[in-house]
């Protein structure tokens, strides 16, 4: 094949704490040398004046961003913008984000898949509610919104049904499954996908149970440096916990892609300890931190590569992204 001189630009928009851990220096050089400039975008200017891009990457909210990208968008029809915002609203809801789980009509045999039951609680009077009795204890309380925002991240857990009442709706509450304190986290970048274990809450035992009083409070578990857990065999867990098969967290992650048009998230699976092949989905994230990802550099240029090219390779008969299935 003939050598392409042409360069191509991808223009990002990022808070200035995801652009510092997102554009590593090893990304920005990788990327040069497969002939892709990462270029930043004044956020201060209209966007639509920026440019030439081949493509637009952003986490970045509000409806004045949203009216800059349509307004880009206007001008250049054929520019990807990586994700549309519409696409990525549905996430900031936890009710809509794993309502997208509950409808993938995927065949499961071996593993199966689902998620926790829970409920949307909009009112303290409904805390008590017969609705609510219905919920297994303990319950995690989670806020309804998750739009990045440190509050967003605020939960409990909560292990007896009075402890409810001191909760401040709207919150989702949802039923704690005990998974043998390890989180797996599958990382979707267009049609690639990666899945890495984190530490997670430890299960709760029936005495434990009996005996907890009040709720716990936290935040951000599967980030936290310090150890969350003060059991010994805690680290030995994280390391000796088997994947779940790739093969099946791929089906997965390509039938919420393609159900929500999204390219860029990362789902988190748990395992149920009493069923063992059983497998809860409990949070989707748009755009999380790929830069904990191990050769996230080699994957993310592929993903760019791929996306500014999108176009040739469709012309060609090909599509190297994987994502010409994606509904949009
Ligand atoms: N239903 C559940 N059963 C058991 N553990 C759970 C459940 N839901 C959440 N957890 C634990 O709580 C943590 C935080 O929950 P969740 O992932 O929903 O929050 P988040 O703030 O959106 O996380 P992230 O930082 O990944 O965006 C999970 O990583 C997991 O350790
Ligand atoms: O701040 P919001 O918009 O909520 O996004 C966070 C995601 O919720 C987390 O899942 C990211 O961490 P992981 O990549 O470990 O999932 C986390 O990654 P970060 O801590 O590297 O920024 C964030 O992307
Ligand atoms: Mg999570
Ligand atoms: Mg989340």
């Amino acid at each position: 094949m003939a050598e392409n001189p042409r360069r191509f630009t991808v223009g990002y928009a990022l808070a200035p704490k995801k652009q510092k851990s997102f554009i590593q220096p090893s990304l920005v050089d990788l990327s040069r040398k497969r002939g892709i400039d990462l270029v930043p975008i004044d956020t201060t200017r209209p966007l639509a004046e920026q440019g030439p891009f081949d493509c637009v990457l952003h986490k970045l909210y509000g409806e004045d961003w949203k009216a800059q990208l349509d307004g880009f968008a206007t001008k250049n029809p054929g520019v990807p913008i990586v994700d549309p915002p519409l696409a990525i609203t549905r996430l900031h809801n936890r009710i809509s984000m794993l309502q997208v789980v509950s409808e993938l009509k995927i065949p499961q045999q071996r593993e199966t898949f689902g998620i926790p039951s829970q409920l949307v609680v909009y009112d303290s009077g409904t805390l008590n509610s017969s609705v609510v009795e219905a919920l297994r204890l303990p319950i995690i309380a989670k806020p309804l919104v998750a739009d990045g925002s440190a509050k967003s991240h605020k939960m409990s857990l909560v292990f007896h049904r009075d402890d409810l009442l001191k909760l401040k709706p709207p919150l989702v509450l949802q039923e704690f499954v005990n998974h043998g304190g390890v989180i797996f986290k599958v990382y979707v970048v267009g049609d690639y996908v990666q899945c890495v274990k984190r530490k997670s809450l430890p299960d709760v035992t029936e005495e434990e149970l009996e005996g907890s009083e009040g709720s716990v409070t936290f935040s951000q578990v599967s980030n936290m440096t310090t150890q969350v857990s003060s059991k010994a065999e805690y680290y030995m867990q994280l390391d000796e916990a088997e994947l779940p098969p790739l093969s099946f967290v791929t089906e997965i992650a390509r039938g919420l892609r393609r159900a929500m048009g999204l390219r860029l998230f990362n789902f988190d699976v748990i395992r149920d300890v009493k069923v063992g092949t059983h497998y809860l989905v409990i949070d989707i994230n748009y755009f999380p931190g790929f830069a904990k990802m191990p050769s996230y550099e080699g994957v993310l240029t592929d993903f760019f590569w791929n996306i500014v090219h999108e176009k040739e390779l469709k012309e060609a008969g090909g599509s190297a992204t994987g994502n010409d299935d994606k509904e949009e």
